[in-house]
């Protein structure tokens, strides 16, 4: 249930303008979680809906709305990095990819109002393990869908369709039978594309897309763009300054290394990105952005050329990650010992 009084405080006043947040709440290198806490990024989610025309186009009660995404903030877990602050940061880099005037053109409505839902609840309930954990573990998750993969993020979509479900949450509710169909199959998809290990064996076929040129007569090709936007978005902390990037890494360090303490605790031995003991986390990052998040960002800019600046801001950060490592390796530092020389 929800508190009358957070009802009440998004549903009195105007909703305000995004900028209202910050003046550079617009720009691509602002950090969303900057204008304040949970409560503040509701408010700022619904700015966004409202902002991108979708509380008009598609006739949300602001009530419904203010319900759906005060539940979708209650979904988040208190874990250090997949958290209501994650979602929302995420959803801002998609709401500003979502503003652009190509993507515009590029996307239908209903997929581009999918693309800023999905992006806020795209890891809800997320227990701060990964789903090699699960797998491993066993654990309910597991036992629930183990057999198609991908089982945080479909928990993720199953708790999303849950709190579609919840009375007066539903913002989907006067949207036609087909509407209604349309959004969720887009909703499931875009979830279950933020499963890294997904986005990989989908490469060729972005690649393939790239050179061919993005055709918004190919529903593949929607496809193919939604999943590529989705997973940039959730990789967007890295295209920050450097001192942003280092802050949100060594949060998905302090899970990546809480898992592993749980895997010895249980008789079982961590990977080395897990094990506080070997991992040396500069090495992790260079090759986690030269593997995924470098590539993400490059096949992005190539279809949206604007988004070129978000890509150097990750050779930035690749240049600062390959500074930081040398420097350890002179100073003949731990090379693993987890974070605490990233002070
Ligand atoms: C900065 C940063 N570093 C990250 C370093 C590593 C990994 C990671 O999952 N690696 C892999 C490495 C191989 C092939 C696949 C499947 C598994 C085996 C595990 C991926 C993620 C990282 N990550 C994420 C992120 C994005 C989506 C889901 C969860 C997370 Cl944590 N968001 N930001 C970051
Ligand atoms: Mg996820
Ligand atoms: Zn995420």
């Amino acid at each position: 249930s929800i508190a009358p009084e957070d009802i009440l405080r998004l549903t009195v006043r105007d909703i305000p303008s995004p900028t209202s947040f910050h003046p550079e709440f617009t720009t691509f290198q602002f950090v969303p979680r900057s204008i304040g806490t949970g409560d503040t990024y509701v408010e700022a989610s619904l700015s966004m809906f409202k902002e991108l025309g979708f509380i008009d186009r598609y006739r949300l009660r602001r009530r419904t709305l203010a319900r759906f995404l005060l539940m979708v903030q209650k979904g988040y877990r208190d874990v250090p990095y997949h958290n209501w602050g994650h979602a929302f940061s995420v959803g801002h880099f998609c709401y500003l990819i979502l503003r652009m005037p190509d993507v515009v053109n590029a996307l239908s409505e209903l997929e581009r109002f999918s693309l800023l839902v999905a992006s806020l609840c795209h890891d809800i309930d997320h227990r701060g393990t990964t789903n090699a954990f699960q797998l491993q573990s066993k654990t309910p998750l597991a036992q629930l869908y183990s057999s198609e993969g991908s089982v945080l993020e479909r928990h993720h979509f199953a708790q999303t369709v849950t709190i579609l479900g919840m009375d007066e949450c539903n913002i989907f509710e006067q949207l036609t039978r087909q509407q209604y169909q349309t959004v969720l199959d887009n909703i499931r998809e875009i979830i279950l594309a933020t499963d890294i290990a997904a986005h990989l064996r989908k490469v060729t076929r972005i690649k393939e897309m790239i050179e061919e040129g993005f055709d918004p007569s190919l529903p593949d090709h929607h496809y193919l763009f939604m999943c590529l936007l989705m997973t940039a978005s959730d990789l967007s902390d890295q295209s920050k300054d450097f001192k942003t990037s280092k802050a949100i890494a060594e949060n998905i360090y302090k899970e990546f290394f809480s898992q592993g303490d749980l895997e010895k605790q249980m008789g079982n031995s961590p990977i080395e990105m897990m094990d506080r003991e070997r991992a040396c986390v500069p090495k992790i990052q260079l090759e986690f952005m030269d593997t995924v998040a470098l590539p993400v960002f490059d096949y992005l800019s190539r279809i949206l050329p604007d988004l070129r600046t978000t890509y150097d801001s990750l050779l930035t950060n690749r240049r600062c990650w390959s500074a930081l490592d040398s420097i350890l390796q002179e100073e003949g530092l731990p090379a693993a010992g987890g974070l605490d020389y990233l002070r």
